[in-house]
């Protein structure tokens, strides 16, 4: 039996992932949900964000189906209380240090893209984000030194391995789609990312196949709006994958639309599936979310977890069918609501 976690968590979260499952439930596949609070809900709930037992059940899981953390009634709670401790608990625990997120125009949204429609349909990347290490992880401190002065300080590290073992999966990726690896860092003024560099340096004479190209974070993020055709893989640490994704969405028309895939390894069970975006409290309970993204990452839960390829691809196949045929969601300039997209796409799958 295969069993898959369900953390909807807060605001457009469970809203996203109810579509989601919907999807899965329709393929046939045997499948088994077990639902779990987390975030601002497990907060409220059971007054923690990540409570042990929604860390058993997302350990016992064949995957996780993870929809967004965050609730802005938990803003001036004790950092530990906050909802999107229960996201980078998760990460930690799990050891999710691949992060897939894949950025794509589908057929049609040219027109919700933020850029002119010739440059849109040459996006073909996937970003990938180190997520067990960087500022998110390293010593951190907000402090009153004794005249009275407030300091805060998040400490930016990588060591060797992490980084080797983030660059393996980025090359292995790249031989697989178009040979071509870009590792974006800001080694010009920061010793983590001149490490950076130097490793993955060092491993691409492993990988002669590869062509590797070295990219500052500000230009990276500047050509991904001048010409984003360029990218294959695009590998790089955790604070800059997470902007640079989020810019990435927007170039195929919506935050809305970006799936993601956090794994141990390249491929393998245990993984966690989530939207990149987060819970959206000025729009949740209204029924406008796009759940997409959401349904694109069940897609991803498929192939790298269930090694099921057939059922994501006609999911995604749906998806696009959907698009084609003009459903859309009001951040891709539609009237749908979120559960009519899902309907949308249900009806689209063969
Ligand atoms: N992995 C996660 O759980 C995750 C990711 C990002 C942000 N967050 C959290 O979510 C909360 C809100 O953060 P934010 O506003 O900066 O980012 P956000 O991604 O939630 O929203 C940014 C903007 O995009 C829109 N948007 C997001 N998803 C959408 C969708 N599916 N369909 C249509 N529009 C969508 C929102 O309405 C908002 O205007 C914060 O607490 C943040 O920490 C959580
Ligand atoms: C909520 C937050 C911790 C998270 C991150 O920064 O990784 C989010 O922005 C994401 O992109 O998954
Ligand atoms: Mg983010």
């Amino acid at each position: 039996m295969t069993t898959i976690a369900i953390l909807a968590g807060d605001g457009i979260g469970p809203e996203v992932t109810v579509q989601a499952r919907r999807v899965l439930e329709a393929l046939d596949l045997d499948l088994t949900f077990e639902e779990a609070p987390v975030g601002g809900a497990a907060y409220f709930a059971a007054g923690h964000p990540l409570p042990p037992e929604t860390l058993d059940v997302a350990k016992r899981a064949d995957a996780i189906l993870f929809g967004a953390v965050g609730d802005p009634r938990c803003d001036a709670l004790e950092r530990k209380f906050r909802p999107e401790q229960a996201i980078l608990g998760l990460r930690a625990a799990l050891g999710l240090f691949v992060n897939l997120r894949p950025a794509t125009l589908y057929p049609g949204l040219e027109d919700a893209s933020a850029l002119r429609p010739e440059v849109a349909r040459e996006i073909d990347m996937v970003i990938l984000r180190e997520l067990n290490g960087d500022v998110y992880f390293g010593e951190k401190g907000y402090r009153t030194a004794a005249n009275g002065t407030r300091e805060g300080y998040d400490v930016m590290s990588y060591n060797e391995a992490e980084v080797r073992r983030i660059a393996i999966v980025g090359f292995e990726m790249a031989k697989r789609r178009k040979n071509k690896l870009c590792s974006v860092d800001k080694a010009n003024v920061l010793e983590t990312s001149q490490l950076w560099r130097d490793v993955v340096i060092e491993l691409s004479a492993d990988y002669p196949e590869v062509a590797l190209t070295h990219m500052y974070v500000d230009n990276a993020a500047m050509q991904l709006v001048r010409n984003p055709g360029q990218f294959d893989v695009i590998l790089t640490g955790n604070l800059f994958g997470d902007i640079l994704s989020d810019q990435a969405s927007m170039c195929t028309g919506s935050i809305g639309m970006l799936p993601s895939a956090s794994l141990s390894a390249w491929s393998g069970a245990n993984g966690l599936y989530e939207p990149i975006h987060g819970s959206a409290p000025d729009i949740a309970g209204q029924g406008k979310a796009n759940p997409c993204a959401a349904i694109l990452s069940a897609a991803m839960l498929l192939r790298h977890s269930l090694e099921q390829p057939e059922a994501a691809a006609r999911i995604e196949a749906a998806v696009s069918a959907a698009l084609v045929a003009g459903a859309r969601t009001p951040d891709l300039g539609g009237t749908m609501t979120t559960s009519e997209m899902g309907d949308a796409v249900l009806a689209a799958l063969v």
